[in-house]
């Protein structure tokens, strides 16, 4: 049997209990590290944390291993119990629906656990799901490439009084070749995009697109760390929380559209 299974958002304590009792009993563990990150990171302290609290190693699943080596995985969990461990929400904003399609082509059972998601944003700071729009993904701009497609997205939702949802890039560096030479995959820690980057790229294509989705005084809500003991909702203009220290990742922005009356009482709550 594949379990796969969520880990919620925050540390370690929030794997369900039904998600510990598949850890246990599955001979083989591996934790998906590309698409999002426990509060402690996936760094080998972040592992080791939950080696100890699972009493079993866990095998690092990278993007290459997901997406074109899983079948080495799925022939495994055709032998025997194997756990495919997710931060957050297995299907929360990924792609492993990918990976239950494969195996149930290799006839291999699979058992979702679900948990908390990146999901958790939408209410946390009292705006209604009824009244987002589309979800989009802001890409870390580099010199050369600085895609806009989310644009239109935005101002789509906007247009329709709807708030959008923005999740920002985790940037997975390649291992070092060194460690490559040496026959064992070294990984650089990642870069997480902050709210701050995401503001400046949100307004830079505003600036050239000049279509007036949205300007330095539209009202969003910024999320940090959601799910864990210190997270940080702020609710302010771009302007405003641009200034802002959000603190360690994981970040995301929510770009408000119009406001339900109640939704404005929740948002006063958050306001810088
Ligand atoms: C691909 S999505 C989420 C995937 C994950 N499976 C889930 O269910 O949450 C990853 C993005 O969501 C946002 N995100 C995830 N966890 C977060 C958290 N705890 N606090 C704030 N933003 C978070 C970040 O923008 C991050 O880059």
């Amino acid at each position: 049997m594949l379990y796969i299974i969520g880990l919620g958002l925050g540390d370690e304590k929030d794997i369900t209990l039904r998600g510990l009792e598949a850890v246990k009993k599955c001979q083989k563990l591996y934790i998906e590290s590309y698409t999002s990150l426990l509060s402690f990171g996936i760094s080998k302290d972040g592992i080791s944390t939950l080696e100890k609290l699972y009493g079993k190693p866990l095998t690092v699943a990278d993007r290459e291993m997901v997406e074109e080596k899983a079948d080495d995985m799925l022939l495994e969990a055709r032998e025997f119990d194997v756990a495919f461990l997710v931060v957050g929400d297995p299907f929360g904003a990924t792609t492993h629906s990918d990976l239950v399609v494969r195996a149930k082509k290799l006839e291999v059972e699979v058992k979702v656990i679900y948990n908390a998601s990146v999901m958790n944003a939408v209410g946390v700071c009292g705006l209604q799901l009824y009244r987002y729009g589309e979800t989009v993904s802001l890409p870390f701009f580099t010199e050369t490439w600085r895609p806009d497609s989310f644009y239109e997205k935005i101002q789509r939702n906007r247009g329709l009084g709807l708030h959008t949802l923005c999740l920002l890039d985790i940037r997975v560096k390649e291992p070092s070749l060194e460690s490559l030479c040496r026959g064992k995959k070294q990984y650089e820690p990642p870069s997480f995009m902050t709210i701050g980057v995401a503001i400046d790229q949100l307004l830079e294509v505003e600036q050239l697109r000049g279509e007036l989705a949205y300007n330095e005084d539209t009202l969003c809500v910024g999320f940090a760390r959601l799910g864990s003991e210190n997270q940080k909702v702020v609710a302010g203009s771009m302007k405003q929380l641009r200034t802002v220290d959000f603190g360690q990742p994981l970040h995301c922005l929510t770009i408000v559209g119009k406001t339900h009356p109640v939704e404005e009482e929740m948002l006063d709550f958050y306001r810088s």
